[in-house]
């Protein structure tokens, strides 16, 4: 008996459209011909689509009917099905030009109508020393890799065009080692740092560790030349180092430190270089002998030291490993530390005041309660590295209705092919020097 043809399905709609802008996520955006705004992604502005769907909510691009000259072949072979580098059609330049226009589109947004010129960083393929990589088992195959594009399968990362060749050439290594450990039952997460001293893993399995598993770990560490291994049982809040075999330490500038597992650094050396170099070049031309510069979420001190070298520093960090670090790392320094939650307890106001300058780097929801006392304190000069336009809004908002007007800007891509941008911007309170506005000068 044949099967009756079901002809409930509606056949799909078709429409020709033209991407106007990105939104946030650099999904392309496009009107419908009833005025709706469709996001599609993997399209560039400027592009003629044709787009079909069957319900007239989710719209599929059949075809680009007009590609933009800004459109290139993805260079990973994993760019399908991996969901890292979302945005690897786009020019690098491309890539580059959306990411300043979403800072100045924020700092627009929270009130600074006038811009001034903004320099531009961008790192290369192959140089992110920083990585956080989910584990599974698939029957005797162990995979360590990103998550899929929308969905919770995660994909070996057996090429990878943004990681830096040292972490890439340590991963054959670490799938077969961690392969056999009997702690690792079905998952498990992976954080790779890597710092001057070579590769810091910090790992996490879903059942305890037996002592083979101990001695595999001894010898992978030897292996990879890794002087440090630290692992979790996942559930845990504490990490226990299970393999050292050597010291731990990263240098910022002449400063050496420890890093405590899976410290936070920026993603690359280069852009690390920059980041500071735009904070130190956001401070003001003059500063007095006795002038405090005082710092907020301060990490292990990538600003910290550089700073230090101009004046003396109160850096302030909450995550109490960090802190510990910053410290010992302080001494014959200008520099003091203290350990301190800034969203339970942030700084006052009229401490703030005393301070001629003010860096802060918060995380990437922003610093909401810390700008109400910047904007009751009103220090001269505040310096906000910012890791999350959205957060900057709302940020730079508080600064603007308190008096401060915008000084410099400087954008760091540093999360290549991805919608995530640093801008370091400098601030003045009360400050009626012209700000040189004009075109965006590129700096890398
Ligand atoms: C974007 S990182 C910047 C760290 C450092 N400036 C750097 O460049 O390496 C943000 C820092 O804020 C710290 N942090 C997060 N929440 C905090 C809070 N509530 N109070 C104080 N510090 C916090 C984190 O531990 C982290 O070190």
């Amino acid at each position: 008996m044949t099967k009756p043809e079901n002809n409930t399905r509606p056949a799909p709609q078709e429409q020709v459209v033209t991407v106007a802008y990105l939104a946030a996520q650099g999904d392309g955006c496009a009107k419908l011909a009833d005025g709706t705004v469709v996001h599609l992604p993997g399209t560039l502005p400027g592009e003629t689509l044709r787009i079909a769907s069957t319900d007239a909510k989710k719209w599929r691009v059949e075809a680009v009917t007009t590609p933009s000259d800004e459109r290139v072949t993805p260079p990973c072979p994993l760019f399908e099905r991996c969901g890292g580098c979302t945005l690897q059609y786009m020019a690098p330049s491309a890539l580059l030009r959306w990411k300043t226009e979403r800072v100045q589109h924020a700092l627009t947004k929270a009130g600074f109508t006038q811009l001034p010129a903004i320099q531009q960083h961008q790192v290369p393929p192959h140089s992110r020393r920083r990585v956080d990589l989910a584990i599974r088992r698939n029957g005797k195959e162990l995979i360590i890799g990103l998550h899929a594009r929308n969905s919770g399968d995660v994909v070996d990362l057996t090429t990878c065009t943004i990681m830096h060749p040292k972490i890439l050439e340590a991963l054959p290594v670490l799938r077969q080692a961690l392969r056999s450990l009997e702690g690792l039952r079905q998952a498990g997460e992976i954080k790779i740092n890597l710092l001057d001293s070579g590769l810091d893993i910090l790992f996490s399995t879903d059942g305890a560790l037996t002592s083979a598993d101990r001695t595999r770990l001894a010898a992978l560490a030897s292996t990879l030349m890794a002087p440090r291994i630290n692992w979790y049982q996942r559930g845990s809040e504490a990490y226990e180092t299970v393999a050292q075999r050597g010291s731990v330490f990263h240098k910022f500038g002449e400063v050496s430190v420890a890093p405590p597992a899976g410290a936070f650094l920026q993603a690359t050396q280069q852009s690390e270089a920059w980041i500071q170099q735009a904070v130190l070049a956001a401070l003001p031309a003059k500063m007095a002998k006795r002038d405090v510069i005082m710092e907020l979420y301060a990490g292990c001190g990538t600003l910290s030291f550089p700073l230090a070298t101009r004046q003396r520093v109160l850096a302030y960090e909450g995550y109490p490993p960090a802190a510990a670090t910053l410290k010992a790392a302080s001494g014959g320094m200008r520099l003091e530390v203290f350990c301190r939650d800034l969203n339970r307890q942030p700084i006052m106001g009229k401490d703030l005041s005393d301070a001629a300058v003010v860096v802060l780097d918060p995380p990437h929801a922003g610093a909401k309660l810390q700008m109400k006392q910047l904007a009751n304190g009103k220090p001269k000069h505040v310096i906000y590295v910012s890791c999350n336009p959205a957060a900057l809004v709302a940020d730079a908002a508080v600064l603007h209705a308190a008096g401060y007007s915008l000084t410099s800007v400087q954008v760091v891509d540093q999360f290549l092919w991805s919608a995530e941008v640093e801008a370091v911007c400098g601030f003045t309170h009360g400050s009626s020097r012209r700000i040189r506005s004009g075109p965006s000068r590129l700096g890398c």
